[in-house]
């Protein structure tokens, strides 16, 4: 049987009593970038976790937060979310028949994923504010209300994400020189790296890669050192103005001698159009935030070393208004041949 819980199932908080659940999340491609890394001179993996059972790396953490809230007898969940923690949050109640709450920032969420989270049956609920005004909400509520939190400070989250981090070393049978992440309220990052110590720990990598983690422009309290009250960036997944995992954070980029970064909203698109047209691979704005900030180094002469894992964190089609909005419908004919042949002659 595959899925999270039962591969890594000895570095995971599992008990006798932790119901083996699974939407066979986990297990997502590694893939060499061929043409991304004959073009830029570098060695590029991308870790497709848009292939996951919801479409998003959020499906590792939550399968083992929903388990652990089964095992402690809860019957509610609730989150709030940019889109992809509640689409996930939403996939597993239904599988389990626990209740999920999702609160989202109003008209700022993705079609596909406001998509999902009602298909799932999620009891949807608008705030008016941002994603922080969500979460401190969501937080409050957890307090007063028999209803499990399931965002990332939920410690099982990131110990479902640490996950992603041994399939890499897995499949590379050593650590990466260097990975990159997007980053929004911050649990992904500090996953990855506890995945790495450990891995390290029990002898499975012999060292522990540089962690580049990189935030939108409008949106990067990390970098800027300070929250920001009204975040702006058109990757909406990653538009969170106070990470929950903000130390965390930081100290993984300390302890792995990495760095965080910025990239635009334009470098965001082109990384995403990039990735799609040279490799066929099609993420969400903000999974392409990773690649763009690799760009960004080597254009800089700022990338440390020859290789690296860009993790890209959801499904492109989470997003389709964006991409649309990319694209022209190149050219409308009669459905006629010799119109065609016009075409093919030019
Ligand atoms: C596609 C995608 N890429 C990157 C991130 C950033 O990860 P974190 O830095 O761990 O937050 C998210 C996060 C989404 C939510 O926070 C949510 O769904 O509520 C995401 O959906």
């Amino acid at each position: 049987m595959s899925g999270v819980l039962i591969r890594y199932k000895e570095l995971l908080p599992i008990t006798e009593n932790t119901p083996m659940i699974t939407l066979h999340e986990g297990d997502t491609p590694l893939i060499y970038a061929n043409n991304l890394s004959k073009k830029y001179g570098i060695d590029v993996w991308l870790k497709y976790e848009g292939m996951n059972p919801t479409g998003s790396f959020k499906d590792r953490g939550m399968v083992v937060a929903i388990a652990k809230a089964l095992e402690e007898k809860s019957e509610m969940v609730i989150c709030a979310s940019t889109g992809n923690t509640a689409a996930s949050a939403a996939a597993y109640a239904a599988l389990t028949n626990l209740k999920a709450f999702v609160v989202l920032p109003e008209k700022a969420i993705a079609l596909g994923k406001l998509a999902q989270a009602i298909m799932y049956g999620a009891k949807i609920i608008s705030v008016k504010g941002n994603f922080d005004d969500a979460l401190k909400l969501v937080r409050e509520i957890s307090q007063k209300f028999p209803i499990t939190l399931v965002n990332s400070i939920n410690p099982y989250r990131l110990e479902g994400q640490k996950t992603a981090a041994f399939e890499i070393c897995d499949v590379l049978k050593r650590n990466p020189e260097n990975l990159a992440i997007p980053v929004g309220n911050a649990g992904n990052i500090s996953a990855y790296w506890m995945g790495f110590k450990e891995y390290y720990k029990i002898g499975k990598i012999k060292e522990l890669p540089k962690m580049l983690g990189f935030q939108a422009e409008g949106a990067a309290p990390l970098v800027k050192g300070h929250p920001i009250p009204n975040p702006q960036t058109i990757a909406t997944a990653i538009k969170i103005g106070n990470p929950a995992s903000w130390d965390k954070a930081i100290n993984a980029v300390r302890e792995s001698s990495g760095l965080i970064d910025t990239v635009s909203d334009e470098e965001i698109l082109e990384a995403q159009k990039e990735l799609a047209s040279k490799e066929g691979v099609f993420v969400e704005p903000a999974s392409a935030a990773s690649w763009a900030g690799v760009k960004k180094l080597l254009k800089e002469n700022r990338f440390p070393g020859e290789e690296v894992v860009c993790v890209l964190t959801g499904h492109g089609l989470k997003d389709p208004d964006i991409a649309i909005k990319q694209a022209k419908i190149d050219i409308s004919i009669e459905p006629k041949i010799e119109e065609f042949q016009k075409i093919i002659e030019k």
